[in-house]
């Protein structure tokens, strides 16, 4: 069966607001202005002792910006005299947007609609008095808070579906782009990390300073990029178990135990690296090349994935205690290189910069072109002063390395950053427009530099 579209529900909608006295709306409207916060209030109460929903809600960020917009909302949906029936509609088609984007459970928000509704039936039965009829003004509570919920549901299934999609599009994706590249930098990574290791055994250092395997380069890029694209792997299960007993087993047996135990330990990380490495080598080979969500000028990501990496990422720093930022870079003046040097020196420009965001960055991190002249960062696994720090050394980085226009001409160039950190609010929207606004302010306080902006 078809479902229905928005523009039949809303007119089913319309139909029903119609048909309803208009003394009865306003006296819901009067109960629901007045006990607005009482209702918002047991909404989030109830859905916090769900454990599902808690996960959700336990950040104080998103409690404070819930509870005050499902106010919002309570008021919107029951408001007479001001009522634009469109926005109304279209409220709850954005609601059941954001609900897709943060991945909400549709049983949660139908479950927390099912309170509302308990919660206005008792206001109501003890507060209507004749001619308004309690049985009558439930009646009418029920039915708008039900249209509301399923247009919210239909935006909700249609995102999600285009989500999934997405989600699909970016696993083969990212399981294929640039392989070749990838094989060796992840190679030389984990090399690199087991050299540091022998030499500080070697010198008798204290191996318990270096970072661990899963904090490596190497590692950052397996547990946020390669797990994530090679999910359902059967080497993935593998890899990961090296990698937590190299972690917790082997590097505590060799700081902490006799010469004879630690050369076990050793061994047993050496082969551990070597299985690692020969399991990767089987994943990858099973990938082929596919190039679509790369910009041809750049070949940095294009947005096409954005907002499959960044729920993933929101789902990543959930779990965890690390966090990531986001930097939005722009190059400065970037018309008046295409109006003085000609459209092809502009490219050259673009292709430059491009470069050095990509090779400043690690393993796990993530560089797309927006469009124009603008790009966005993904730092994962770091903090305000680390994201700070490394958008200052990138304009330093830039502003310092001439840039070649055409054959003979070097320019400089420089760039201005917004950053902000993902502040635990399951909605990327949010930290993508704290990351725009804190580029704007670089902007307008006079371009080549940083302007950090937290939430
Ligand atoms: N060469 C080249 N130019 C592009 C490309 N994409 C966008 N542009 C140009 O980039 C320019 C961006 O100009 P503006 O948005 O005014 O920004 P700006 O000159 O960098 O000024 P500020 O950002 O305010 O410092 C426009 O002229 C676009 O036509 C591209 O792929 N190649």
């Amino acid at each position: 069966m078809r479902h229905k579209d928005k523009d039949q529900l809303a007119a089913e909608w319309q139909a029903l607001l119609e048909r309803t006295p208009k003394p009865m709306r306003q006296a819901v409207e009067t109960l629901v202005e007045s006990q607005c916060h009482i209702f918002a209030d047991r909404f989030y109460s109830v859905m916090m002792e769900d454990p599902h929903a808690s996960l959700f809600l336990s950040n104080d960020q998103v409690q404070q910006r819930l509870n005050p917009s499902m106010r919002r909302w309570l008021s919107a949906m029951f408001s007479v005299e001001h009522a634009d029936f469109e926005a109304l509609v279209d409220l709850q088609e954005k609601v059941g947007q954001v609900h897709a984007r943060i991945d909400i459970p549709v049983n949660l928000v139908l479950s927390g609609a099912r309170q509302l509704k308990q919660a206005l039936y008792e206001q109501i039965n003890a507060s209507f008095k004749s001619p308004l009829s309690p049985g009558d003004a439930s009646v009418y509570v029920s039915d708008h808070i039900d249209m509301g919920m399923e247009i919210m549901s239909h935006a909700y299934s249609v995102a999600s579906d285009r989500n999934a999609r997405t989600e699909e599009a970016y696993k083969l994706f990212s399981l294929t782009q640039n392989i070749g590249d990838e094989r060796e930098r992840q190679r030389s990574a984990l090399l690199s990390w087991e050299n540091a290791l022998m030499f500080s055994v070697a010198v008798q250092q204290n191996v318990s300073q270096l970072p661990k395997l899963a904090n490596s380069e190497f590692g950052l890029w397996y547990f946020h990029k390669a797990c994530h694209a090679f999910e359902g792997a059967p080497e993935i299960i593998t890899i990961s178990r090296n990698i937590h007993q190299v972690d917790n087993e082997w590097l505590d047996a060799l700081a902490h135990s006799t010469t004879t135990e630690s050369m076990k330990a050793l061994s047993n990380i050496r082969d551990a690296t070597r299985t690692i490495l020969m399991l990767l080598e089987d994943v990858l080979k099973r990938a082929s090349s596919l190039e679509a969500g790369r910009d041809s000028l750049t070949r940095l990501l294009n947005r096409k994935f954005l907002s499959v990496v960044l729920s993933r990422e929101i789902e990543l720093a959930r779990h965890s205690e690390k966090c990531f930022a986001l930097l939005m870079v722009d190059i400065d003046h970037f018309k008046s290189i295409n109006d003085n040097y000609g459209h092809d020196a502009g490219d050259n420009v673009l292709q430059q910069v491009a470069s050095i965001l990509d090779r400043s960055t690690r393993g796990g991190d993530y560089v797309f072109r927006m469009g124009g002249e603008e790009f966005l960062i993904i730092l994962v696994d770091t903090d305000q002063d680390g994201s700070r720090l490394f958008a200052e050394r990138l304009r330093q980085t830039v502003a310092k390395e001439p840039m070649l226009a055409a054959a003979d001409t070097l320019i400089k160039v420089t760039v201005s950053v917004g950053v902000t950190m993902h502040d635990g609010y399951p909605d990327y929207q949010r930290s993508m427009q704290r990351a725009d606004q804190a580029l704007y302010q670089a902007k307008r306080s006079g371009r080549d530099r940083v302007v950090v902006q937290m939430g």
